[in-house]
């Protein structure tokens, strides 16, 4: 036998993971730490969270037109589209429209005004007269107003007061690989690169969009995490398309599902993230996942006070009930995580930080207009979803509204008193659901991983039971069939 064989495998298939281990970068955490936290304690809580009824039903506008270029391009696979539903098929949808009246100050009190004040015999209504008139054009200028102020702490669009927004039963629509590839998909890609994330000040590469993992430290701490929570964000997306791959069409057996086989592609997996195919990037792309997974762990953990006292209505009491525990059972392990992320070290430093804070904004919020641009509406849908779970993510650490807030995650005690509703319903489900999808990332990395060893085993035994010389296909370190003769 030729021993060097066990020294050195055949093949480094395993090369996505061989770096993919230690430090983070831009915080004190460590990738195999998260590892075991998202595998054995998040994932199965965050999972069986999103698939109440509260988190599946998301309410987009999927028919907004790109506000960038003629939206040229329509996915002509069926796998693309999606399945809306009717609003009376939403739990609790009276709630959901009784939450938006809540919510508008200006019309509670006219209909507190109309059903009390006229039994009242100890007050004059022509003495206590309050002149509420606002004339039209104060009217606009005040809505501006209202707009500029929910701009600032906004960091994307929110369209489900949109007149064309429509329910969207996630559990059937799950994010897969669609087909949607080429063109359409790279200009989106290129767009959010090249226009909208922060470029290294010395960038050698003019001509090509995409930010090199070397130019990184030619960036201030928040350039780098804008750019990483982008590029994490791109990881998620392409390990979902492997992870649940069209494998076959034909319907195979009688167990099969009828629209198709669908399952993990290990060669797309390695064409996408092993070095050798990604001029060293791949590695750091996965690294960016749970840079980004960090970053609205964090997020949640701030947020989690004011989490822990939403209704989480849908007008079921059981199901209600257990979703509000779900979640203060999920919050408090998250919690309980070690290392959280310091958001706390960014956007330091007078006006500077304050331009810098106020670009970091409109750049997101270009990449959520973005979104109303891709060719798929199953890859719009998750692609808006996600946008809009980061968005609230960022608002969250970000906006200063949050600071005062008592905050398990950095070891304060949560404040309990009764706090203004600040958080749209589907801010909530997206900043859920997002999370969710990251913790599956991070999951299927784990079945890759065993994909992977496992192919190197069988190929050791492979290597054991042939002689006196094999042909082994070292597919995997380089993109092609490049034969290799072991004798
Ligand atoms: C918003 C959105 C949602 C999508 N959702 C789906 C979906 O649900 N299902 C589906 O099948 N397809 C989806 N796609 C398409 C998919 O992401 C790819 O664009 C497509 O499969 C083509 O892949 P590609 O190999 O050409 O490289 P792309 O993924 O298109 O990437 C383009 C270039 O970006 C760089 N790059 C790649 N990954 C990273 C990273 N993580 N960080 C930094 N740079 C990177 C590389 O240089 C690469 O060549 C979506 C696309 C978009 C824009």
């Amino acid at each position: 036998y030729d021993t060097e064989l066990f020294e050195s495998p055949p093949c480094d298939s395993n090369a996505c993971f061989e770096t993919l281990h230690g430090a983070l970068g831009d915080c004190s955490c460590n990738v195999d730490t998260i590892d075991y936290f998202n595998n054995v304690k998040i994932f199965p809580r965050i999972q069986s969270l999103v698939s109440k009824d509260y988190f599946r039903f998301y309410k987009v506008n999927l028919k907004k037109e790109c506000p960038f270029w003629a939206d040229d391009s329509r996915c002509a696979m069926k796998y693309c589209h999606i399945k809306t539903c009717s609003k009376e098929s939403v739990p609790g949808f009276d709630g959901y429209e009784e939450e938006y009246l809540e919510e508008s100050p200006a019309l509670k009190y006219s209909l507190d005004a109309t059903t009390h004040c006229d039994q009242d015999s100890d007050h004059d209504p022509d003495l206590g007269y309050l002149n509420m008139t606002i004339s039209a054009a104060s009217q606009f200028e005040i809505a501006k107003w209202k707009a500029y102020d929910d701009s600032l702490e906004n960091f994307c669009q929110c369209d489900d007061k949109d007149a064309d927004a429509e329910f969207v039963d996630l559990s059937l629509n799950p994010e897969r690989y669609t087909g949607y590839k080429g063109p359409s998909a790279h200009r989106i890609w290129r767009s959010i690169y090249q226009e909208n994330c922060f470029r290294p000040k010395t960038n050698p590469y003019q001509s090509f969009p995409y930010v090199l993992s070397s130019d990184l430290s030619n960036m201030c701490l928040e350039e780098r995490v804008f750019y990483r929570a982008i590029s994490g964000l791109h990881t998620s997306i392409n390990i979902h398309l492997c992870s649940k791959y069209l494998l076959s069409e034909k319907k195979i057996g009688f167990a099969a599902p009828p629209e198709g086989e669908w399952g993990p592609n290990l060669d797309e997996f390695q064409r996408r993230f092993d070095p050798s195919q990604t001029h060293g990037e791949g590695p750091n792309w996965l690294k960016n996942l749970y840079f980004l997974y960090l970053l609205e762990m964090r997020a949640l953990a701030k947020a989690g006070p004011y989490l822990e006292r939403e209704d989480y209505f849908t007008d079921s009491p059981i199901e209600d009930e257990e979703t509000r525990n779900a979640i203060k059972n999920m919050l408090g392990v998250i919690y309980s995580f070690p290392d959280h992320f310091n958001e706390s070290l960014m956007f330091n430093g007078g006006t500077q930080a304050a331009t810098l804070k106020f670009e970091f904004r409109e750049h997101f919020l270009n990449i959520s207009r973005i979104m109303d641009c891709v060719g798929c509406d199953k890859c719009k849908l998750w692609g808006k979803l996600q946008t809009q779970g980061l968005g609230t993510a960022l608002k969250i650490l970000f906006s200063g509204r949050w600071d005062s807030e008592g905050d398990p995650g950095q070891g304060k005690l949560p404040l309990r008193h009764k706090s203004q509703k600040r958080l749209q319903r589907t801010e909530i489900v997206a900043l859920f659901n997002a999370f969710a999808r990251l913790s599956n990332s991070i999951r299927e990395l784990e079945n890759f991983r065993s994909m992977l060893s496992g192919n190197m085993e069988q190929e050791k035994k492979n290597i054991f039971a042939a002689s006196p010389s094999i042909e082994i296909t070292e597919k995997c370190a380089s993109g092609g069939a490049k034969p290799r003769i072991w004798s």
